[in-house]
């Protein structure tokens, strides 16, 4: 079974859908965790006021019998609480009137979806694209990450992603291991590796809210214990570096990824990149470093998986921008959605799911997934063989 999923849902509209399809039959899923993760979204300095309205939390609407998953595509929803302001407004069957269009978006915002979109799809009123193009969607992700993560964990791989720089301010110390790196970031509400940058950055972040401005950053995400040999170098498409970095890409704000070292590999010399091989008795090959990310040909080498992102500052600006109203054509400021000044912290959480995702979706097209304990066995199996 291959493994997809899909999501649907409008940021203002009733709910968030999900559906799952290739999740193995056999995998307990703790409902608590995945609720732990979407709180963890909504959490992070510098969001907007929306997430005191979200308590996202979610229903579990197909696929799972008495919290273990049955093997048949898995259906999740999140509710929008936010819709109850807007019932009339994002009604998805009411006809138009006067009354229901009166938050029509005519001038839209420069780095955000709304005018292409408009133009594409033949909106005159951006709300019917800024409603998709929301990150609102990125909790429904999130959902499904976590369940992947879940399998993940059933199988002894650790993900974790976390903030490494906010704007100009950069806040990373180097610690190696996921559960150390959970740790230290789940006690700052910036998800960062050094405290000691917390006061700078929240001092950053009100100054750019107060400018009316917002920010970026960089984001990223380490996997532990990830079998080697996913994905391939026979042909460009079956690279799983390369899947991994159209699936970040993806989200809503990116504008680069970058593999391990990434592009500061490209400034040193070939003995100082490339990731010296060892082997141990025990626990077989090995690398001496991993300025490569855990990645050579497409394949995961065993080693850490390192992905990077870097995230632009949010394009909704109180203090707006010039734009092209599309009814008049004339020059106006653009349009002003209640916005956050940056969500580098939620994204770092985005991230990691959406790596969770690839490393599950590559473990099951590796491997025979229709049952949990038999995919176990396989990659027990795999692993020794690898090892060898
Ligand atoms: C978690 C998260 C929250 C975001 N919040 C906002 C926001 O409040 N306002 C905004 O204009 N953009 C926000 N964005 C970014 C826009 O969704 C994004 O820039 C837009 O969809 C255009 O897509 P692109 O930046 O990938 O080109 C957010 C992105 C993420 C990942
Ligand atoms: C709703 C979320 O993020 C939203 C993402 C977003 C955007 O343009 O991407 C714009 C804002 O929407 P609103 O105007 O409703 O506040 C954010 O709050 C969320 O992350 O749950």
């Amino acid at each position: 079974m291959t493994f997809t999923y899909l999501t649907a849902g409008e940021s203002h509209g009733p709910q968030l859908t999900g559906i799952i399809e290739g999740i193995p039959a056999g995998l307990t899923l703790d409902v608590d965790q995945i609720n732990a993760a979407l709180a963890d979204r909504q959490r992070g300095y510098g969001r907007g006021n929306r997430q005191k309205i979200e308590h996202d939390q979610v229903e579990i609407l197909g696929g799972v019998r008495h919290g273990v998953t049955l093997g048949s595509p898995i259906t999740l929803v999140i509710h929008n609480r936010d819709h109850a302001h807007w019932s009339a407004i994002m009604d998805p069957t009411a006809p138009a009137t006067p009354e229901n269009t009166t938050r029509k978006v005519t001038r839209p915002r420069p780095g955000h979806a709304d005018l292409v979109g408009g133009l594409k799809y033949r909106h005159n009123d951006m709300r019917n694209v800024l409603e998709r193009s929301s990150a609102r969607e990125t909790a429904m992700r999130v959902a499904i990450g976590n369940v992947c993560e879940q399998l993940l964990a059933a199988l002894d791989i650790q993900i974790v992603g976390y903030v490494r720089q906010i704007g100009p301010v950069p806040a990373e110390q180097p610690l190696k291991s996921v559960a150390e790196i959970k740790a230290v970031t789940a006690a700052n509400d910036l998800r960062i590796t050094d405290p000691d940058k917390v006061d700078t950055i929240h001092q950053l972040i009100d100054d750019t809210r107060g400018a009316g401005d917002t920010l970026g950053g960089l984001i990223k995400v380490i996997a532990e214990n990830v079998p080697v040999g996913l994905g391939s170098y026979v042909s460009w498409d079956t690279k799983l570096d390369a899947k991994i970095a159209g699936a970040v890409m993806g989200i809503n704000a990116m504008k680069g990824v970058a593999i391990g070292d990434g592009f500061e590999a490209a400034t040193r010399p070939g003995s100082q990149v490339m990731d010296p091989i060892a082997f141990d008795q025990k626990t077989g090959y090995h690398r001496l470093s991993d300025h490569l990310g855990g990645f050579e040909g497409g394949m995961t080498n065993g080693m850490p998986l390192v992905v990077n992102a870097a995230m632009k500052p949010i394009p909704t600006l109180y203090k707006a921008l010039q734009t092209v109203d599309v009814q008049t054509k004339e020059v106006m400021k653009a349009n002003v959605e209640r916005s956050d000044t940056t969500a580098i912290v939620p994204a770092a959480l985005v991230v990691e799911n959406v790596v969770a995702i690839e490393l599950a979706k590559a473990i099951l097209e590796a491997f025979e997934g229709d049952n949990l304990a038999r995919l176990q066995d396989q990659v027990k199996a795999w692993r020794m063989e690898m090892n060898q």
